[in-house]
């Protein structure tokens, strides 16, 4: 028993979009006609290879956690849930209908994963939604593995997650709900999990992050009746992955799963739950104590005593990652930039593999985390904030700030505006890349920049725009802009994350305390205002932002974290101020991101979110307006966060839910301006104006012509100049037909 093959080393999921972002590059020559889909495969099938290769020092590998945009989408396909509106004769061009839309249909709703940046696509499922087995992708990437003698674990998205992560489908009846279909969706499953069993795979991971979050009662029973029925088509390990199964768990047991694979980073009560359960010693229980969400070293110390609580219930035990490591960049090594101090305290996904496997090595290291430095702490940061008075979050009521706005800034019933970025064209980007490299010098760069605002501002006014923006040419990215010239945040070379499709972010490192050392924004938005009559917003990205898109210290509070980011944009949006801003943005996009899963962390965490935007935007006269930006979810459970953020007008991302967020807002206290997105900038198709016009309407009639605003779901920077001319024309003339309406 003592013997390091009792305890088996295994990662849940890995990052899949090559160590040098090959997929993403492959992915997007292919969507440009630049590359065939035999170029493709081949460039998939090499990524697949370095996934395996990194993998392969543990001791079972997970299988089919490649994709070419998503894994939920790979679900879809693999029981052919696939809209009838995305089918087409070729496979691969059906698969990125549904991701990304095409000339002939709109493409699948996308909304963030859990807690996490990821996001994925929405799979549609009505009454008659036909599933059928389509096991090719799971069954040719497990023999991929196989044929290198790896122990391979087929990985799928498990079928009441799949159910419980879908929506109806339009057209279907009020009172369907997906998980409706559980009895017809098992049964295909059980041909999927033959085939592989058929195959050769043993043991099988199905993900069920959906348990990681509240269940009721009638869901649990979905839950068993599935469980039990799959146990006797294959031995299935099930993972969650985004916190505690919590009253899952037990259920989970009970249907008689061959193992389970606990988050016990975010879920650690579960290993509580499961000493008083009465496991079988013959149960697989999977340790996730390395933190698949985060970049921190392992404590190892910390986590060999928690794998060492799992021996004490089972003789089965692996140890792995809290989830699949699809969250964290694949390696460290490649940041020779970063100071050694930070370098000893981080971990990417194939330094916690060997972490993983260490773990599992009676002779490996067991070394503890060790402690932040003292230079990473400000005390006069400290003091300041214990310092802020009670009201420094509160501003006069909105009914009173009306006026005083509408009179600094006089603009027509539902005014026009853009969400701040424009077109970074290749020429912008190669411009930036010159300049990082030290072949642009600071003066060219500056002016190459400033020449971009100047573009924008004359286009915007041609245009017929109402409130304009400086497009942010100078900015890589709306967090690492900020992170870059704030104290207390580190950048990474090669740091990238999947964040959708072939779009990848590179999170900052906030690693210590957080302080503003000068103005960040203020040349640029006063370059711009300096350009034109018509206003031109001040753009800032919220502190909640900030810290969902970084990697973040994990040794104190994120309230904390977040008062002292609030404080350093505090500064900023009072330098906006005095320089003759009238309107400031600051975009909170991912506020519904960091939702506590579950119910019971919903109101702190709402507390402390709003609160730190506030301590952001509060300092402002009245006559100043707050804008807010939020984007990529469904918003119904924020709306009460979101109307405490007392922003005087808020954008928020609606075409692709098609309004919906129009009925949360009505009946929740939200009392201000609202520019719901009438465009998805998500897609390369541009909207006919009269199908913006409609989307208005139905904004004016459940809001009033008074609190609307025209403008897109968000930010333009993805798009071309060639869709993006054409779709503002029409947003203009939208909104001028429907203020001729409403006259
Ligand atoms: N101001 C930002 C932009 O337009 C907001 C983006 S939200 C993801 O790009
Ligand atoms: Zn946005």
């Amino acid at each position: 028993m003592n013997n390091r093959t009792a305890v088996r080393s295994t990662a849940l999921g890995y990052p899949r979009i090559g160590s040098n972002r090959e997929l993403k590059r492959a992915l997007e020559a292919h969507w440009s006609g630049r590359l065939d889909a035999a170029g493709l495969e081949r460039a998939a099938a090499a990524v697949r290879a370095e996934m395996l290769d990194d993998l392969s020092v543990l001791d079972a590998v997970p299988t089919g956690v490649f994709s070419y945009y998503d894994h939920v989408l790979d679900t879809a396909f693999a029981v052919d849930a696939v809209a009838p509106r995305h089918r087409r004769e070729d496979p691969l061009a059906s698969y990125f209908a549904a991701a990304r839309g095409d000339a002939e249909a709109a493409p699948l709703e996308m909304t963030k994963w859990f807690d996490t940046n990821y996001h994925y696509l929405v799979p549609e499922i009505g009454p008659a939604t036909a599933f059928a087995a389509k096991p090719e992708k799971a069954v040719a990437e497990f023999l991929e593995a196989r044929e290198r003698g790896l122990d391979a674990r087929p990985v799928l998205v498990g079928p009441v997650s799949f159910l419980l992560l879908a929506k109806p489908e339009d057209g279907a009846p009020e009172d369907f709900r997906p998980l409706d279909r559980i009895g017809d969706l098992v049964e295909v499953y059980t041909e999927i999990l033959t085939a592989l069993g058929r195959a050769g795979a043993g043991l099988v991971q199905l993900d069920e992050p959906a348990l990681a979050a509240d269940r009721t009662p009638e869901e649990l029973a979905v839950v068993a009746a599935a469980y039990r029925r799959l146990v006797g088509t294959a031995e299935i390990l099930v993972a969650g992955g985004y916190g505690p199964f919590g009253e899952s768990l037990p259920v989970l047991l009970d249907a008689g799963v061959e193992g389970i694979a606990l988050d016990l980073v975010r879920g650690r009560s579960d290993l509580d739950a499961l000493e008083t359960l009465n496991v079988s010693r013959e149960t697989f229980i999977v340790a996730g104590v390395v933190d698949g969400r985060n970049i921190w070293r392992t404590d190892l110390a910390k986590a060999a005593e928690d794998v060492e609580r799992v021996r004490a219930l089972t003789d089965r035990v692996g140890v792995a990652s809290s989830s699949s490591l699809l969250h964290v960049p694949v390696d460290l090594a490649a940041e020779t930039g970063l100071p050694a101090e930070l370098v000893a305290r981080l971990s990417f996904a194939r330094q916690k593999l060997a972490e993983i496997y260490a773990l599992t090595d009676p002779d490996g290291s067991r070394e503890p985390r060790p402690a932040a430095p003292d230079a990473w702490r400000d005390d006069a940061v400290r003091a300041r904030l214990a310092g802020l008075g009670d009201d420094a979050d509160r501003r006069i009521p909105y009914a009173d700030r009306r006026a005083p706005q509408a009179e600094r800034v006089p603009l027509p019933p539902l005014p026009t505006t853009t969400i701040g970025s424009f077109p970074q064209t290749a020429e912008l980007r190669k411009a930036r890349a010159a300049h990082r490299q030290g072949l642009m010098i600071d003066a060219d760069y500056h002016a190459r920049m400033k020449a971009e605002v100047a573009t924008v501002i004359a286009e915007q006014e041609k245009l017929g725009l109402d409130v304009l923006v400086h497009g942010e040419p100078e900015r890589n990215d709306m967090v690492q802009y900020f992170a870059e010239q704030l104290t207390g945040f580190a950048t990474t070379a090669a740091g990238w994350v999947q964040s959708y499709g072939s779009r990848c972010v590179r999170p900052p490192v906030l690693f210590g305390d957080v302080a503003r050392t000068a103005p960040m924004t203020v040349p640029w938005t006063s370059y711009a205002q300096s350009l034109t009559a018509k206003p031109v917003k001040g753009m800032l990205t919220g502190p909640v932002t900030i810290l969902a898109w970084s990697f973040v210290r994990d040794d104190q509070p994120l309230a904390d974290t977040a008062d002292q980011v609030a404080l350093a944009l505090r500064d900023e949006v009072a330098d906006l101020e005095a320089a003759g801003t009238a309107i400031i943005q600051v975009d909170e996009p991912a506020l519904r991101e960091l939702l506590p899963v579950r119910a019971a962390g919903r109101a702190a965490y709402r507390a402390w979110a709003t609160r730190s935007f506030r301590i952001a935007t509060a300092g402002v006269r009245p006559d100043t307006a707050i804008h807010t930006h939020l984007c990529y979810s469904e918003f119904g459970e924020v709306i009460d966060a979101i109307a405490a953020l007392d922003a005087d007008v808020t954008s928020i991302e609606a075409s692709r839910s098609k309004m919906e967020v129009l009925a949360d807002l009505d009946g929740a206290d939200y009392r201000s301006a609202v520019g719901p997105g009438v465009w998805d900038i998500h897609s390369p198709r541009v909207p006919a104006a009269d199908e913006m016009a409609a989307a208005l309407r139905l904004a004016v009639a459940a809001l009033g012509a008074g609190r609307v605003w025209a403008n897109p779901d968000c930010g333009l920077k993805t798009r071309r100049y060639e869709e993006v001319v054409p779709a503002l024309q029409g947003l203009v003339e939208a909104a001028r037909t429907v203020r001729a309406e409403a006259a």
